[in-house]
């Protein structure tokens, strides 16, 4: 059975995705884009259906926040140089206010080096190493999406983080450790787990808010849980069940888990609108700040 998304102890991503979009498309409607208006430029380097639903979804929001969207798919042999010079071409188009370099890549592509290559001031997804320096130092203007989206779903609950305990499952660079910056600038006492973290339970029970990014199904159990905590649940994964139906589950078993904990975010409808949502509202604050430096007139 689905989810009601009125159980109060779900944190609906949707109205808060609509409420980010809302601000946004004010905002562009009121901006002046120029004649070839605003883009927002996706990049796939070779075909993968986790991509697939995320472009999907932000060709979708961009639609409701006024901005054009253009997806770039390039072939699996593209070099590393000619990447490069794709990305310098966007940086010097006016007419593109944001690049958004889709995960994963093939191998011989290094990533860091090509999103070093998006101007800090293009770098919607906050995933340039400048950015993320940016946020060490308590600046989370352009901070990274998916980070973003999970202290967005907490403030959503009402509490504040300042002296919680959170714990943060997952120490990627896309996820986890931006995420884990945020919540410590947030004022929380935070603790990473990773899967060299020795009894994983012990850190979770302890934990008043639960932020979970690995990509395991079920990893997270109704006993890992402090009673009324609030548990993000970042994970995206596709399952087949018995019956041999396809489905999209987070890392956490959120019919035992909402038993216990105060709120849970769903998955679908959770962090992931959110997260396009942030992106979105990331490419007005690019936008404003490309006007300020006259990049754009
Ligand atoms: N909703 C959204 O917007 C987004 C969702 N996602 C989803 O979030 C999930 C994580 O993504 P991402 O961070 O990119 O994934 P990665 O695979 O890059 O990172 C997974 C992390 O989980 C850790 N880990 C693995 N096994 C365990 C374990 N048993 N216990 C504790 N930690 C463990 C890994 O640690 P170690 O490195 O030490 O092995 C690693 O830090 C995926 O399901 C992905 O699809 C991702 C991006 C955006
Ligand atoms: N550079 C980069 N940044 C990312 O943030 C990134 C990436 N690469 N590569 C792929 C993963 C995956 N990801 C998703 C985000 C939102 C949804 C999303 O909107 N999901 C909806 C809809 C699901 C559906 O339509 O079935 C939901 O959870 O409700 C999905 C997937 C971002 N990722």
């Amino acid at each position: 059975m689905k989810d009601a998304p009125q159980d109060h102890r779900l944190i609906d991503g949707k109205a808060v995705m609509a409420r980010i979009l809302d601000d946004v498309s004010a905002y562009f409607a009121g901006a002046d884009i120029g004649q070839k208006g605003a883009r927002l430029v996706s990049v796939s380097i070779g075909d993968s259906p986790e991509v697939a639903v995320y472009v999907r979804n932000q060709a979708l929001a961009a639609q409701k926040a006024g901005l054009r969207f253009y997806q770039e798919l390039w072939s699996d042999e593209v070099s590393q140089e000619e990447c490069k010079q794709l990305i310098v071409e966007m940086n010097d188009d006016p007419s593109i206010v944001g690049i958004i370099l889709q995960r994963p890549v093939p191998d011989h592509i290094n990533v860091r080096s090509l999103q070093s290559a998006i101007h800090p001031l293009k770098d919607v997804e906050g995933m340039n190493p400048a950015s993320i320096g940016n946020i060490v130092y308590s600046d989370m203007a352009l901070a990274p999406c998916t980070a973003a989206a999970a202290v967005e779903l907490i403030r959503e609950t009402g509490l504040e983080l300042k002296g919680l305990e959170v714990v943060m499952v997952g120490h990627s660079e896309i996820v986890g450790k931006p995420a884990a910056l945020l919540l410590m600038a947030e004022g929380a006492t935070v603790t990473v787990c990773h899967h060299m973290t020795r009894a994983l339970a012990m850190h979770s029970r302890r934990a008043d808010v639960l932020v979970v990014a690995v990509g395991k199904p079920h990893l997270i159990g109704a006993d890992m849980v402090k009673p009324g905590a609030v548990v993000i649940d970042i994970g995206i994964n596709q399952i087949t069940d018995a019956s041999g139906k396809t489905q999209i589950v987070g890392d956490v078993d959120t019919a035992a888990v909402k038993e216990v904990a105060g709120w849970v975010t769903p998955v679908p409808g959770g962090v992931g609108p959110v997260t396009v949502a942030i992106l979105m509202r990331n490419a007005m604050i690019a936008h404003q700040r490309q006007k300020e430096v006259g990049w754009i007139c």
